[in-house]
């Protein structure tokens, strides 16, 4: 619209989605809420008596509240109405190859952009339906504090309520159906596990839920192999599911995929006057992917240049304590398509003189770097989400190790982990080289 399109947006729900309601905001601000009481029962190692960390649940989800509804007016209708967009709050559905209709009105359109997101998904485990539970769409409005959480699904959902849960001081149980943190390099995931079970949670792992049983405030959670767990409350996070369902996709020739939606590299559905972008294109499924495939497809619709999405330079990073983040390859990826050419290479929190003083130095960083450039970098450790970006920029722009190695990094911050790990390529090449070593000698003996 600022730009001069003539522009209609639906929106059947709340204004910011999923993000600002029921995902990345309130959850971040949950994290927050758990990690102040951490750090108030954790601060006799910098010389501050330890304290309580006692948490007022419902307190909290006010907190949660006031962050949401703060952030809110950046997605509200009357900031779109401003910018000249044309907002009916109604969900819209296809009703032929270039018209939705949306409550009484019908918008014919040169192009149309699905961007309807995901819900949770809940499987059709035996007992579920008959449970009381929570998902990502009720947690944030639970006000009394659970006495035992049960999370099913150990992704990044399942771990970031766990870790805020435990330290808000409710007991958890994790029943994973194969790996925690499975989309992640198993070596980082493990540091962030550790801790987690350090702090209490008890996480099971090859446990994948076939019967749920029980009454609010005695769930019992069974797993295939029989193992049974019992708590106060039961939250399901066990993946998305693209929201299409209201769609009508048919009428407009558009192709469901098994995730969401169909679509090419320039994110277009099976009917080339239609994109779809965010979750619902069943990607990866992140708040910073959606906007960049806004980006796409603006070039194309608004400009008719081609414009293709990748995936090779997306990061992402979970924000448990310590965080996990990631860019490109994972050492495995790397192997797998490079082969011998890859050269991994570490540094770790603890040489890290602002971590030492801060008490955060468990973590590293792991760089993939093939032929003098990083295909990919994996961080776990304090303000690992942080870090990533450099490493973003480099991918995104195919960036040289000396390139990175050549800034300079204010002292003393975490950010220099990241001109260490640079570093550490080059070392073996400056110190455990013959000829550096011969130059530097002869410079020695007959360069006056
Ligand atoms: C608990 C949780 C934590 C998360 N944390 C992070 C995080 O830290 N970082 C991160 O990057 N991502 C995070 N995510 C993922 C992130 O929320 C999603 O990737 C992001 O919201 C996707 O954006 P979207 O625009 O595709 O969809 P959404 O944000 O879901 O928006 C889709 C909108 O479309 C509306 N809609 C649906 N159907 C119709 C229709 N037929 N007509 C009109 N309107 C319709 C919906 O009401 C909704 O408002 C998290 C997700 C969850 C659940
Ligand atoms: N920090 C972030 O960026 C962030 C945070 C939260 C969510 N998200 C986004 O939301 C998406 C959804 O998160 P999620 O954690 O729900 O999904 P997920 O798909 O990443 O993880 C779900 C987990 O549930 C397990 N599972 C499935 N069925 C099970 C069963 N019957 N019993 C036991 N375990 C079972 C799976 O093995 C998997 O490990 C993420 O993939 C991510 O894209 C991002």
């Amino acid at each position: 619209a600022q730009m001069g399109a003539d522009v209609v947006l639906l929106e059947g729900h709340k204004m910011g989605g999923d993000c600002l309601n029921y995902g990345c905001v309130p959850s971040k601000a949950l994290i927050a809420t758990g990690k102040a009481a951490y750090g108030q029962r954790h601060s006799a190692q910098y010389g501050v008596a330890d304290a309580a960390g006692e948490v007022d649940y419902a307190a909290a989800k006010d907190h949660v509240a006031d962050v949401i509804a703060q952030i809110a007016p950046v997605d509200s209708q009357e900031r779109f109405e401003g910018f000249g967009v044309n907002v009916i709050r109604e969900f819209g559905r296809f009703i032929s190859e270039n018209e939705v209709q949306a409550g009484d009105t019908v918008i014919k359109a040169r192009r149309i952009v699905i961007a309807t997101g995901s819900s949770p998904l809940v499987p059709p485990i035996k007992g579920l339906d008959g449970v009381p539970y929570e998902t990502n769409e009720t947690l944030f409005d639970l006000r009394e504090k659970p006495g035992h959480l049960l999370i099913v699904g150990g992704g990044p959902i399942g771990m970031e309520m766990a870790q805020a849960h435990i330290r808000m001081g409710c007991k958890v149980t994790v029943i994973e159906g194969g790996k925690a943190m499975g989309k992640d390099d198993p070596e980082l995931a493990a540091v962030v596990l550790d801790t987690l079970r350090d702090e209490g949670v008890v996480i099971e792992e090859d446990a994948k839920a076939t019967e749920i049983s029980g009454t609010a405030g005695a769930i019992e959670v069974q797993a295939e192999d029989g193992r049974v767990f019992s708590g106060t409350h039961l939250l399901m996070a066990v993946g998305r599911k693209a929201n299409t369902d209201k769609l009508d996709l048919e009428k407009a020739g558009v192709k469901p995929s098994k995730n969401g939606i169909e679509v090419d590299a320039s994110l277009r559905t099976t009917n080339k006057k239609v994109y779809a972008i965010g979750d619902v294109a069943g990607g990866l499924q992140f708040t910073h992917v959606a906007g960049y495939h806004a980006g796409v497809i603006i070039r194309s619709i608004l400009f008719g240049l081609p414009s293709k999405a990748k995936t090779s330079h997306i990061p992402w990073a979970t924000y448990t304590e310590p965080e996990l983040s990631q860019v490109g390859m994972t050492e495995a990826q790397a192997k797998e398509e490079h082969g011998s050419a890859v050269e991994v290479v570490r540094f770790h929190y603890n040489h890290n003189d602002r971590a030492i003083a801060e008490r955060k130095t468990k973590g590293f960083i792991k760089l993939m770097v093939v032929k003098g450039r990083p295909v990919g970098a994996s961080i776990v450790g304090y303000q690992a989400g942080e870090l990533i970006n450099l490493w973003a920029l480099a991918l995104a722009n195919n960036m040289k190790m000396g390139q990175i190695a050549a800034m300079v990094a204010p002292y003393p911050t975490i950010g220099e982990v990241n001109k260490r790990a640079a570093g550490a390529y080059y070392s073996p090449r400056l110190f455990e080289n013959v000829w550096v070593k011969r130059v530097v000698g002869f410079v020695q003996r007959f360069v006056p």
